[in-house]
């Protein structure tokens, strides 16, 4: 093609193609997409001159199809000797129709071909072509840069990426997050996506520095959405980086949720976002192939993503997830694949390094879990070998919160495939009557007392169990029960409370401390309970009427871990907390040997002594237990509390075999750190 700039309005255009039947056309933008078209059509004899506009990569109409004029007019020429095109014409630079698009003379622009040379016609090219282009008036401004492909090229790589690796690498997150290989997939491919994105955008940006007004509304969106994606990736990577930075090595959940946050949703825009330029981009540039095979990446990403969460939904979710259980509300069935282990090899695992903890009657490795965690590492690695039932259901936190987090469903899904081992129920604790599952054990308020204005001791009774009357394995000691029940709105409440073998009403009349003994039949399990404000299980114990049932399972949780009277332990117990350390006392003055190196020193801590129970009874056994047992009450109003610190380093002088704590939330964590820094190995403690 070659052509001379007349004057400010007309253009003449001498096209020459080596075609004897078809045609060769040329349009004014890199795409077909709203372009204006001339073609110099041949039948072998003789040329044609046609004034096109094409709406997209379809078949274009003339404009006077359109609605527009034919601006193209023939000068000379037609079929050369050698039968070849060679036409020229003239136009206007600017011809008032809306069908035409104006020639700037040398101003940087696109331009795009195709041709046909087998065919008469008006049809399908059979190549075509573009490029960055200057209808230059003198020599020094010619300008002719073929894209070379490198739009498809654009168009694949950004495909690849957003279509595939993005997808693949959020599909990963969301649902393989208990998996130990999520986190680099997920890394490596948003990495790669990103990059792609930053290289393809910033060649074609090169190739394209256009001035707006020559591109078409699509090409420009395209184009901005390119621009705020590769600023966008950018920030992504970064986010993506400091949220595991955050979560590794440092504390501050509030910076880890508000970074985990910001990179999630700047993750889902970007996916968005791609996936809507992709495709513009194959709308712009591509063929019908092209469209097509987008709309199908696009069903099949959504389908895939559709049938996923679906699964997780109604299947993982419900795995143990006692909502979908119509009958109960803990359903929990494990599959017997999981080896069978007890929390005494378990804590031993953990002594030597393996990083497992409990959640009721599993045991789950959680040792590639951390990098998992949206908390924090650390909230994993600093609960090795705790049961973590009471921070999963909502009634316990890490730190002090007292409005605990109650992990999702989902989260929850997460539990079966981290378990590695299933803890069996300790044999003759519960004693069925019929034979039913003891994660299910319905239990019938059979009365209740108050133990001061708050805290109540209540006794369950079922048909189908009973409770051992007494202790008679120390390894019992410290088990708790998981009690639940359901809400009007199908929400499952559950809750942990510590099991009690001793009745402190029968123990206070064998001290001398109480004057009357009620008789209270055999096999009830007592929970001691304090009702708090808003409290949703402690209000429901509450408010139980004689008879009305309630779902027990258990015994769960490794307890004190105690396996003979030997050594020399610190209890810390923070307000009901005092209660699985109550069953410890009474069979340790029931059993001790009368020279026996057990001793025990017992912190226990109540608001004020209004607010503490069995406090008489521990002072009672402090006087007749003196050589096995130091108890140090400590209430606001006591003169201890202000030097509790001195007093327990002070014990600490003393070897400590062990330690328990068993406290709401913040205690338990403020005294775990306070013995490990004043030199207790961590694995000598247990937290309740
Ligand atoms: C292993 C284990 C054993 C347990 N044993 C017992 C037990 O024997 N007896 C017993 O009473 N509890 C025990 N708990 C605590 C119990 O599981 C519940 O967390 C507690 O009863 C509150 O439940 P709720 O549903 O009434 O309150 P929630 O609905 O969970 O909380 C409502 C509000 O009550 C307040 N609240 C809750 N807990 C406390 C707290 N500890 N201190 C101050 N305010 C609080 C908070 O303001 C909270 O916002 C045990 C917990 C664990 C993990």
């Amino acid at each position: 093609m070659s052509w001379t700039i007349e004057d400010s309005i007309w253009i003449q255009i001498r096209l020459q193609c080596k075609i004897k039947l078809g045609y060769c056309s040329i349009g004014l933008r890199s795409t077909m997409t709203n372009c204006d078209m001339f073609a110099a059509i041949t039948d072998g004899n003789s040329v044609t001159l046609t004034d096109y506009w094409a709406r997209s990569h379809d078949t274009p109409k003339s404009d006077k199809n359109e609605g527009g004029t034919n601006d193209i007019f023939y000068d000379y020429g037609g079929v050369d000797l050698s039968g070849y095109i060679d036409v020229t014409f003239r136009r206007k630079l600017s011809t008032g129709d809306n069908f035409d698009q104006i020639i700037n003379p040398d101003a940087k622009g696109n331009i795009c071909w195709g041709y046909r040379d087998n065919r008469g016609g008006w049809t399908e090219h059979s190549d075509y072509g573009s490029a960055g282009f200057v209808w230059a008036s003198s020599s020094a401004t010619v300008f002719f840069k073929s894209s070379n492909g490198s739009k498809e090229d654009h168009g694949i790589a950004m495909s690849v990426a957003w279509g595939a690796l993005a997808v693949i690498g959020i599909f990963v997150c969301r649902y393989f997050k208990y998996t130990a290989w999520w986190f680099y997939i997920h890394m490596i491919f948003l990495l790669a996506a990103s990059l792609i994105t930053i290289i393809s955008s910033s060649e074609i940006y090169k190739d394209d520095g256009y001035n707006t007004k020559d591109i078409t509304k699509d090409t420009n969106v395209h184009s901005r959405l390119g621009m705020v994606m590769s600023s966008l990736v950018i920030g992504e990577c970064v986010f993506g980086f400091l949220t595991s930075y955050f979560k590794i090595f440092t504390k501050n959940v509030h910076a880890m949720t508000l970074i985990t946050r910001a990179h999630k949703i700047v993750g889902y825009t970007l996916l968005i976002c791609g996936l809507i330029n992709c495709w513009k981009g194959w709308v712009l540039y591509g063929g019908r192939t092209s469209k097509a095979l987008m709309i199908l990446g696009f069903a099949l990403a959504g389908v895939i993503f559709f049938v996923f969460e679906c699964y997780q939904i109604f299947v993982r979710n419900g795995r143990r997830n006692p909502l979908v259980s119509k009958i109960s509300c803990t359903k929990n069935e494990i599959p017997d694949k999981y080896k069978k282990m007890s929390h005494m090899k378990v804590m031993s695992m953990v002594r030597e390094g393996k990083k497992l903890m409990f959640y009721d009657d599993l045991v789950l490795d959680v040792g590639h879990f951390c990098l998992s965690h949206p908390g924090g590492s650390f909230m994993i690695s600093d609960c090795y070998g705790e049961d973590v039932g009471k921070y999963m259901v909502g009634c316990s936190s890490y730190g002090g919160n007292l409005l605990p987090y109650t992990h999702s469903l989902k989260a929850f899904s997460y539990l079966s495939n981290l378990a590695i081992g299933k803890i069996k129920y300790p044999r003759k604790y519960m004693l069925p009557i019929k034979e039913k599952p003891q994660h299910l054990m319905k239990f019938m308020l059979l009365f209740q007392k108050a133990l001061n204005d708050h805290t109540f001791l209540s006794y369950f009774k079922s048909n189908n169990f009973k409770m051992s009357n007494s202790c008679s394995n120390l390894l019992w000691i410290g088990k708790h029960f998981m009690v639940c029940y359901k809400t009007k709105f199908k929400n499952v409440i559950r809750r942990y409370y510590s099991s009690i073998f001793v009745d402190i009403n029968k123990w206070a009349y064998e001290l001398g401390i109480a004057n009357h003994l009620e008789n209270i039949e055999d096999g009830l399990i007592k929970l001691i309970f304090k009702v708090y404000p808003g409290g949703l299980m402690t209000n429901y114990l509450n408010n139980l009427s004689t008879g009305d049932k309630i779902i027990f399972k258990g015994p769960l949780g490794p307890g004190l871990l105690l396996k003979s009277f030997e050594g020399n332990y610190l209890a810390f117990a923070g307000g009901t907390g005092l209660v699985p350390f109550l069953d410890l006392v009474y069979i340790a003055w029931k059993n001790l040997p009368e020279k026996s190196d057990f001793f025990l020193t017992m912190f226990v801590s109540f608001k004020t002594r209004k607010d503490g129970f069995a406090l008489d009874i521990l002072e009672k056994m402090q006087e007749v237990g003196e050589k096995w047992l130091k108890v140090y009450i400590i209430t606001d109003e006591s003169k201890d509390k202000e030097f509790l610190s001195d007093i327990i380093v002070e014990t600490m002088k003393k070897e400590v075999t062990g330690a328990w704590i068993c406290g709401p939330s913040g205690y338990n964590r403020h005294y775990a750190d306070f013995l490990v820094k004043n030199g207790l190995d961590k694995n000598k403690i247990i937290v309740m």
